[in-house]
């Protein structure tokens, strides 16, 4: 019998609509895959078998389609509020508590007929490059047991890459969609802020959270995108503006033509720090660019470099402040509440057993970087380096139509290298931050294998805001080019096959 689990997203949708498969057949196939490897992945904090089901079985009963996905399931990240089904945030705090309210992508999920197969592990409060601070132990790298998928939306890009969902949801604050796509060898987007709705997502850093696609080719992250994306009253940054043509430019671009696109090659992204392997899957990415008809040039963002640091002073201060809001009254965990504590020491005995080390280090740091006297110093030059790194987007903008760059220095790194040293785990972030601090549109498409290790590596893209389009054109087109390589992934443990 053919694997359900082993076409894109697209071609299950032709085959639900078609009625050649019912999304029922479709979402169980993905639920006794998860059944099978799911104890050697742990890319799911929860399965809602049930739920999946039901909504499958919905959209095979009704006379038309919901949208261009109906009937294709989906892995949805933990951080996103669910009515339905518990979310934890990858934290203790939260352990168990059930929202009573949909997130309003999850609640354009379900509109769309698109069945959620579960909550997908992350680093706590999505703060982490390898899900290693998730409170529910780590997620593993599908090609390679011992290795970290990326973070902090490793359970999402993991559960495509064993195949375990066809689609999935991921948000990106600094590269938790693009760097976990880079390193499980999937396609994750960062659209531009403003263009997914932020509501229902649990804050981490609010001016550069952003929801997005997560998929194993360019053109289902493009028909992704196209559900979720689009403005919401709900959320006060949603832009008011028609979602770019994500789909049709995705489209365009497997015709595998580039000729008039023009491409910079962002010369600060590459030398010391970036392995081999790496450094060269990007040279022949770029090369396949050029040979698609591609101008490319190079060009230089001088400000780029400064992008990690001052990320680590605003998302933490952010953090400081969003994270306030667990003080053991309102939600989840609260602990020492046996009426010999005041309920200042309920809250902060709370925070404390709650939170783990990180989440715990950016709230110092941010409350730090935010206190009276050091403010204009540290979060104010942060914001002026921010400035500056938009600047050096709008200048290149000028120039070409997007910027390439690797998606993260190195490939998987193994599960407890970085665990100790967290300027180490910083670093994965390096290529993908200054996307976020300037709100335009980046993806993560994979350029193969590197031939040191042979391990996935990622090609990022990025375009302005709002021409999220140029990113589907550009990688769809490359994408063709390269060629399939997900059949070199190795088998997973547990599986018959
Ligand atoms: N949330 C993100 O986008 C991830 C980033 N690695 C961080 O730890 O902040």
């Amino acid at each position: 019998m053919t694997d359900l689990t082993k076409f894109t997203a697209a071609e299950l949708a032709e085959k639900i609509a078609a009625r050649e498969v019912s999304s029922v057949e479709v979402t169980q196939a993905h639920l006794d895959r998860i059944g099978q490897v799911d104890d050697f992945v742990h890319a799911f904090l929860h399965v809602d078998a049930e739920g999946a089901l039901a909504a499958a079985k919905a959209v095979d009963e009704a006379p038309e389609r919901a949208s261009a996905l109906a009937g294709v399931p989906l892995a949805l990240k933990d951080v996103l509020t669910t009515k339905d089904m518990p979310t934890t945030v990858g934290s203790k705090t939260l352990e168990g508590w059930i929202p009573p309210y949909d997130a309003t992508v999850t609640r354009r999920l379900r509109e769309a007929g698109v069945p959620i197969l579960g909550k997908t592990n992350m680093d706590e409060f999505a703060m982490g490059s390898s899900t290693e601070n998730s409170a529910y132990g780590p997620t593993h790298n599908p090609w390679d047991h011992a290795r970290i998928p990326g973070g902090s939306g490793g359970g999402s890009a993991a559960s495509l890459a064993a195949f375990e969902a066809p689609l999935a949801i991921g948000t990106d604050t600094g590269g938790s969609i693009r760097q976990p796509g880079a390193v499980t060898g999937t396609v994750g987007v960062k659209p531009t802020y403003g263009g997914v709705s932020r509501y229902g997502l649990v804050a981490f850093s609010s001016s550069l959270d952003q929801a997005g696609p997560c998929a194993r080719t360019v053109l289902d992250a493009a028909l992704l995108h196209e559900v979720i994306a689009g403005y919401d009253p709900l959320d006060s940054t949603s832009i008011d503006a028609p979602v770019p043509p994500v789909v049709a430019a995705a489209r365009e671009g497997l015709h595998g033509d580039l000729k008039g696109v023009k491409v910079g090659v962002v010369r600060e992204f590459s030398g010391d720090g970036y392995q081999a392997g790496v450094q060269r899957s990007f040279e022949a990415a770029v090369d396949q660019l050029r040979a698609l008809g591609a101008e490319v040039v190079e060009v230089s963002c001088p400000h780029f470099v400064y992008a990690l640091p001052a990320y680590y002073l605003i998302a933490p201060s952010e953090c400081s402040s969003n994270l306030a809001r667990f003080d053991a009254m309102r939600y989840g965990l609260r602990v020492a509440d046996d009426g010999t504590h005041s309920a200042e020491e309920v809250m902060s005995l709370t925070r404390e057993a709650g939170f783990g080390p990180e989440v715990k280090r950016r709230i110092m740091l941010g409350t730090y970087a935010l206190s009276s006297g050091y403010y204009d110093a540290y979060y104010g030059s942060a914001q002026k380096v921010r400035t500056l790194i938009t600047r050096d987007f709008d200048a290149a903008f000028e120039r070409v139509d997007v910027l390439v760059s690797p998606t993260t220095p190195t490939t998987a790194f193994k599960i407890g290298e970085r665990v100790d040293d967290p300027m180490a785990m910083y670093l994965a972030d390096l290529c993908t931050i200054p996307a976020n601090l300037a709100g335009n549109a980046a993806m993560s498409v994979p350029s193969g294998l590197s031939d040191e290790d042979g391990l996935p590596v990622g090609l990022q893209i990025m375009a302005p805001a709002l021409a999220d389009d140029r990113l589907y054109r550009v990688g769809a087109a490359y994408e063709v080019a390269r060629g399939d390589f997900l059949d070199r992934l190795p088998e997973l443990k547990g599986v018959s096959a």
